[in-house]
């Protein structure tokens, strides 16, 4: 039933005109006379590798109105450059911890790459140690200054900053599943690219939902789902998938110690934050891959709050609509490969979901 409504739901996405599959930013309607509903984004960690390139994604964004940066250095330089890019979105920066407040006040987004990214050599959960104290605290002004705001987490290890945001928001009792995502686009982006690459077909027709967590095994990308369909071997479909899963860590390497993917982190990153200014609006049949908290599970709830994301963490198709989250799509038919990947998945993925909630709860 679920994979029925998926496959017609991205059926009706591939088909659909360009209001819920083409990001505002690079589609015609920019040239609109008509505005879109006054929307505040909030970025935090603004001046950053992948916050300058987000931030002049968003002021590219016609869905955006008021647009906050927020960073702990840098920022005035950068709000300053970004806002006299002529569109819609009135800038302002926000530069200091006292000003947060400020910058956080009437966001209905908030987007998160604030923290250190990963060296040579490094896994995403070595930067658990720096990134879960500034996602924690960050978490904790969202909590007050903006409870309802739809909260676009990009700041790694996200199997684990997730549920830390998750354990902050209920602990202040404004934790809402449908409003907080972790932003896993990034890996579709690439395996799209791949897989077009690999089957030699035109990348903007390709389509292929991800799923698990962001983070070596834990991405799983279902190129059984992948359309258009083409006759690649099973070869060819495990190299693609290691590809995809490995695509950070190739982009760290390259960049030698100067960080990691920060350009197509902000594609991918405007592309989801586009989805949800798109679902708040109204605009049907947005469906995105995302790390979210989801009751499509065989495993029981072990203690009474913790986090259970789809088969502890996945993530999953998520339709969003004026709320965030409208509806939770199920993974889809799975070949025996991907199904085999899923059970490897469990392990290390429940292991930071853990790791995020015991931070919070100080145990
Ligand atoms: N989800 C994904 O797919 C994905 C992809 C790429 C990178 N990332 C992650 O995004 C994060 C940022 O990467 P980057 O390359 O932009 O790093 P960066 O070091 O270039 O930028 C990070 C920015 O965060 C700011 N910052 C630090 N502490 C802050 C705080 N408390 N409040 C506000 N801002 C703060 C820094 O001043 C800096 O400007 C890393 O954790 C990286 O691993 C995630
Ligand atoms: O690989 C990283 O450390 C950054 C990011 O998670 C990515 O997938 O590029």
């Amino acid at each position: 039933m679920k994979a029925a409504m998926l496959r017609s739901a991205l059926r009706r996405r591939r088909s659909s005109s360009s209001a819920a599959s083409t990001p505002s930013c690079l589609s015609r309607r920019r040239f609109s006379s008509s505005p879109a509903p006054e929307r505040k984004v909030a970025i935090l960690g603004a001046a950053g590798g992948i916050g300058q390139p987000i931030s002049l994604l968003m002021k590219l964004n016609p869905l955006v109105s008021r647009l906050a940066l927020y960073d702990i250095a840098g920022t005035p330089g950068v709000a300053a450059d970004v806002s006299h890019v002529n569109t819609r979105a009135e800038v302002k920066g926000y530069a200091a911890e006292e000003q947060l407040g400020q910058a956080l006040e009437g966001s209905d987004l908030v987007i998160i790459p604030a923290g250190v990214p990963r060296k040579p050599g490094m896994t995403r959960d070595d930067l658990f140690k720096i990134n879960a104290g500034i996602v924690k605290s960050l978490s904790e002004a969202i909590a007050k200054y903006c409870p309802n705001a739809l909260v676009n987490m990009i700041s790694n290890p996200v199997n684990s900053t997730v549920p830390i945001a998750a354990e902050v928001f209920k602990s202040k009792g404004v934790y809402d599943e449908k409003k907080l995502f972790g932003v896993t686009t990034l890996d579709v982006v690439r395996a799209k690219t791949f897989y077009a690459g690999k089957a030699k077909v035109n990348v903007a027709d390709v389509n292929v939902p991800v799923v698990g967590g962001h983070s070596g095994i834990t991405i799983l990308p279902l190129f059984s789902q992948a359309t258009p369909k083409t006759n690649l071997s099973d070869e060819d479909i495990k190299a693609l998938t290691k590809r995809t899963q490995d695509g950070g860590t190739e982009v760290v390497e390259a960049k030698a110690g100067k960080g990691s993917a920060t350009l197509s982190m902000a594609y991918a990153g405007a592309i989801f934050a586009d989805a949800c200014l798109k679902g708040l609006n109204g605009v049907p049949d947005v469906v995105e891959c995302s790390f979210v908290q989801s009751t499509v599970t065989e495993l029981p709830f072990s203690r009474p709050s913790m986090l259970i994301f789809l088969v502890t963490g996945e993530s999953e198709h998520v339709k969003l609509g004026k709320n965030g989250v409208e509806e939770v799509l199920g993974l889809g038919p799975l070949s025996d490969y991907e199904q085999q990947g899923l059970e490897a998945l469990k392990t290390e993925l429940k292991s930071s979901i853990e790791k995020g909630v015991a931070f919070v709860r100080g145990n």
